[in-house]
């Protein structure tokens, strides 16, 4: 009693905004008061499942009744504010344990739903309206409770930022096998509808990133660059300056936040190495001059939120890149990729070890060519060939590469266009740009010899072409009959394997 009347006496003085204002702040403070009760009580190890059900009951308002949907009273913030500080609490095998039980829990009412179902089927031998009335009631109780809560944390502030890092969590917990819990998988599914929703295109803005840019902007930039790492601020004003281009999809809830990047070289052809895009350039090359600018060659994409993962944020973004830079070079009229090939490198030295293990000489090369290896490294070949390729020693010799070279690039090719995850390009790269619509069109020879690059996929890299007529259909053939469009080059190097090399 004695606190409400410091309260009512505070009233007299302060007005009643400042009454709303303490409050607030005194319910805030109770607020984290007893989120940080539930945390201690949950850190002090004995982590009880009483304390996540006190707070998921608190914030997880029960589906309201069909006859009154709309209109039930709206939900105070604090409760999205109690839910963001209890879960930025936990561990993170406490995360697990707690979105197991939100979706498990306080997700949808099976029971309900059951029931409806079977109203549903009897409603089938009645009038239309009866029937559109129970598939309406059925659509309405499939919604999981937990789905009103993201909605309301997705208006207060950081709420969408957060949405993202717990499915972010969902994600690596799926991925890391932490749980195999179906409801999860559902939860995941809805957060990433919903995030579709808030993060489709319509409601992004297209920036673009130049030296002029927030430090923080181009901060973020580096730091998120997940294809060729950032060295320094020389390298990144590099990498904004003339002849190059670097545009971000950016939301309006989550500012200063680049969701995805894409960084493009404006060249006279093609580029076939990374070399010549990081290399430096003539003082004739410090001011653009259009009509150099025949091609446009995206040699880095990222995406930087886990959770936006699966929202295919970079096809779009590179499509709209490709709008944006057709409206500045109108004589514009090559588009490709220069990308890296993650994971070759890995996958011929597994080859070449299970190869042995069976105790026999591998068959991926034709024994002229062990012979010839055999020659210039020495007996026996394919421990030595194993050992130099997995320590990048093999690019000390010219006359090695020279033997390796059409092995290497048949190889490679294989990998791209013949190895296979569901169907699809296992190659993950390959996979993202075909499901774009482009065509692989061509595999290069000594295109990064950086140690990340000859480590990855023995210094080649290849072009992904967008040949704007055709990758509608390129894109939709490839999802639904999982046949990759390719150049003669890639095709020839394929048979070439088929041909000379047998997995
Ligand atoms: C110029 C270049 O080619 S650079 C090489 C591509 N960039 C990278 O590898 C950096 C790391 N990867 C990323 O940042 C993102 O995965 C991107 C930008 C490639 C794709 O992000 P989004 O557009 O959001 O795509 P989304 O998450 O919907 O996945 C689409 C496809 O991208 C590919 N992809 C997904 N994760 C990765 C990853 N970590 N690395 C590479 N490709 C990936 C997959 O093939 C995926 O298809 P799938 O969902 O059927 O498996």
């Amino acid at each position: 009693m004695l606190f409400f009347h410091h309260i009512s006496l505070l009233s007299c003085l302060a007005g009643r905004y400042q009454l709303r204002r303490l409050l607030g702040k005194w319910h805030r403070s109770t607020l984290v008061f007893r989120t940080s009760v539930c945390a201690t009580h949950l850190r002090h190890g004995s982590f009880a499942a009483s304390a996540m059900e006190e707070v998921l009951r608190r914030t997880v308002v029960p589906l309201p009744a069909y006859e009154i949907q709309g209109k039930s009273p709206p939900v105070p913030e604090s409760n999205s504010m109690e839910f963001i500080n209890f879960y930025r609490s936990l561990e993170t095998s406490q995360k697990v344990a707690f979105l197991e039980k939100v979706s498990q829990e306080f997700g949808v009412d099976h029971q309900a739903v059951a029931e409806l179902a079977l109203k549903l089927v009897e409603s089938q031998k009645r009038d239309a309206a009866t029937m559109l009335q129970a598939e309406d009631r059925l659509r309405y109780y499939l919604t999981p409770r937990y789905l009103a809560l993201f909605g309301h944390i997705s208006r207060v502030e950081g709420g969408m930022k957060f949405l993202l890092d717990l499915r972010g969590d969902v994600i690596e917990a799926l991925a890391a096998k932490a749980t195999d819990s179906p409801h999860i998988r559902g939860l995941n599914a809805t957060l990433k509808s919903m995030l579709s929703e808030w993060f489709s295109v319509g409601l992004l803005k297209l920036e673009r990133i130049t030296w002029k840019s927030p430090c923080e902007l181009l901060q973020k930039i580096s730091q998120y660059e997940a294809v060729h790492p950032v060295r320094n601020w020389t390298d990144i004003k590099h990498r904004v300056g003339p002849y190059r281009r670097c545009y971000a999809f950016t939301n309006g809830a989550m500012p200063g936040e680049p969701l995805v990047f894409l960084h493009v070289a404006l060249t006279e052809e093609i580029t076939d190495n990374i070399q010549t895009i990081f290399g430096g350039r003539t003082s004739q090359e410090l001011t653009e001059d259009e009509k150099k600018v025949k091609a446009a060659v995206f040699y880095s994409i990222s995406s930087t939120q886990v959770g936006l993962q699966g929202v295919e944020l970079g096809n779009y973004l590179i499509k709209r890149v490709v709008r944006e830079l057709q409206s500045e070079f109108p004589s514009l009229d090559q588009f490709s990729s220069l990308s890296p090939i993650p994971g070759f490198t890995v996958w011929l030295l597994g080859l070449l070890n299970q190869q042995r293990n069976d105790g026999r000489r591998s068959k991926i090369l034709m024994d002229t060519e062990w012979q010839e290896i055999e020659r210039l490294v020495g007996s026996p070949a394919p421990e030595r060939l194993r050992k130099l390729l997995s320590t990048n020693e093999w690019v000390h010799s010219e006359q090695l590469m020279d033997i390796l070279k059409p092995i290497l690039m048949r190889l490679c090719s294989w990998y791209l266009y013949g190895e296979k995850h569901r169907s699809y390009a296992l190659n993950q790269v390959a996979n993202f740009h075909l499901q774009n619509g482009a065509t692989m069109w061509r595999l290069n020879w000594k295109a990064d010899m950086s140690p990340r690059g000859i480590s990855a996929s023995c210094g080649m890299m290849v072009n992904y072409r967008y040949f704007l007529p055709d990758i509608g259909a390129n894109s939709a053939k490839y999802l639904r009959t999982k046949v990759i469009e390719a150049s003669e080059q890639i095709l020839n190097l394929v048979s070439q394997f088929q041909k000379n090399s047998k997995l």
